[in-house]
């Protein structure tokens, strides 16, 4: 692709070696059971890009395809700041973007980086491998081949975690995509194992753009506005499928007027996942903010119990007089009467939700906190 332009392209390209990647996996030997192939390499290198032809690759040989989605700054199928395991038995129409699709099972992280707490984010990505085990290897349900996308952040303790993710999770097939920046690569070979271990099929390839010297051209990707239309995408959830909302202002004045589920305070339990709050400022914390809605029923594993997510809410205000918390979510009520942890990480609601000219927002009501602060005075 010499010469490409390094602007955000209209459709995908797919070098040869890319073909040939994706076609090596799809006619590996499903004996004794469907490859695992886990993709990596450094940032914008196009990972989640092969990740998505690799998938439709194998559709038409498996039906089902299963995949590990372990980017929580941008995952594939998730609202940020969750990892998830998905089975997907259609082909992905949109091969540049990532859309939301409903997940078989889902770890609510809290933040868009690993960085924060390396441990956690390993156990719910184990806890995710363990679960696709379980059911598609050694399980009833029929086998299936699976895709790992890792995050690009491959240097330093991103290395460290990649390594432990490999070792865990024991690949058939590993995809190293490479840049032409020599030092910003994952080493070559089986670098997760220790001499003499024998390891997957490993296949190299490049980054799909590069100049006229060879040079690696990378498309930067917009994080942020990624992370806020993914958010804004999920709320869209909340509303029925032929409700028109186009602007963001419609989005928010829709979620204003939106009834919302009211939760008893003695249902649930508050855990904050990346930061400690006094217990006199729970409720204020939690006011306002985006929050993880789990179940308790993950297994527990070295003392931690990794709770299962059924999906994110706005906590839209909370009355501490009555003990009720109202929010407001697309998860679907017979899920929600399942929930009893409130998981508060880092995520935020979307700034352009918060700043609409002339909306009041709407999950700081005055009222709320006042009606806390009535009762702080009180007890
Ligand atoms: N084969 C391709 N054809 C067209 N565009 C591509 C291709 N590969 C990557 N891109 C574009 O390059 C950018 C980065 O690609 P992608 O998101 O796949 O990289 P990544 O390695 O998954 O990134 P990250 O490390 O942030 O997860 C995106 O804008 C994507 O659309």
């Amino acid at each position: 692709m010499a010469g490409a332009s390094p602007s955000a392209r209209a459709e995908v390209v797919v070098p040869p070696e890319w073909a040939a990647a994706t076609a090596t996996a799809a006619a590996a030997s499903s004996e004794p059971a469907p490859p695992v192939v886990v993709v990596c390499g450094p940032k914008n290198a196009g990972k989640s890009t092969f990740s998505r032809l690799l998938l439709n690759s194998l559709l038409p040989r498996y039906g089902r395809v299963g995949y590990l989605d372990t980017d929580v700054g941008q995952p594939e199928f998730s609202p940020p700041g969750c990892l998830s395991f998905h089975v997907v038995d259609e082909a992905l129409t949109d091969l540049l973007n990532p859309t939301l699709r409903e997940c078989e099972r889902c770890c609510f992280f809290g933040d868009i980086s690993s960085k924060r707490d390396p441990e956690t984010y390993l156990n719910c990505l184990f806890h995710l491998y363990d679960y696709f085990v379980e059911k598609y290897r050694s399980g009833a349900s029929e086998p299936l081949p699976l895709i790992v996308n890792t995050p690009g952040w491959v240097k330093g303790a991103g290395f460290d975690m990649l390594v432990e993710m490999l070792r865990y999770i024991c690949p058939t097939i590993v995809v190293q995509i490479r840049i032409s920046a020599q030092s910003k690569n994952l080493p070559d070979g089986m670098f997760w194992l220790d001499c003499g271990q024998t390891g997957p099929n490993m296949i190299n390839i490049d980054a799909p753009f590069h100049d006229a010297l060879n040079r690696s051209l990378l498309i930067q990707k917009d994080s942020y506005g990624m992370r806020e239309r993914r958010l804004i995408e999920y709320f869209k959830q909340c509303f029925p499928s032929d409700i028109s909302l186009t602007t963001n202002k419609e989005l928010a004045y829709g979620l204003t007027s939106l009834p919302p589920y009211e939760v008893s305070i003695s249902d649930v339990m508050v855990i904050h996942l990346h930061c400690q709050v006094p217990p006199s400022e729970v409720w204020h914390s939690l006011n306002a903010t985006i929050v993880g809605l789990a179940i308790s029923c993950g297994t527990i594993e070295a003392g931690r119990s990794i709770p299962w997510c059924a999906g994110l809410g706005i906590i839209r205000g909370i009355d501490v007089q009555r003990g009720i918390l109202y929010v407001i979510t697309p998860v679907p009520l017979e899920h929600l009467q399942r929930v009893d942890l409130l998981l508060q990480g880092l995520i935020e609601i979307p700034k352009s939700l918060l700043q609409v000219r002339g909306c009041v927002s709407p999950y700081m009501p005055t009222n709320v906190l006042h009606r806390i602060s009535e009762r702080d005075i009180n007890t």
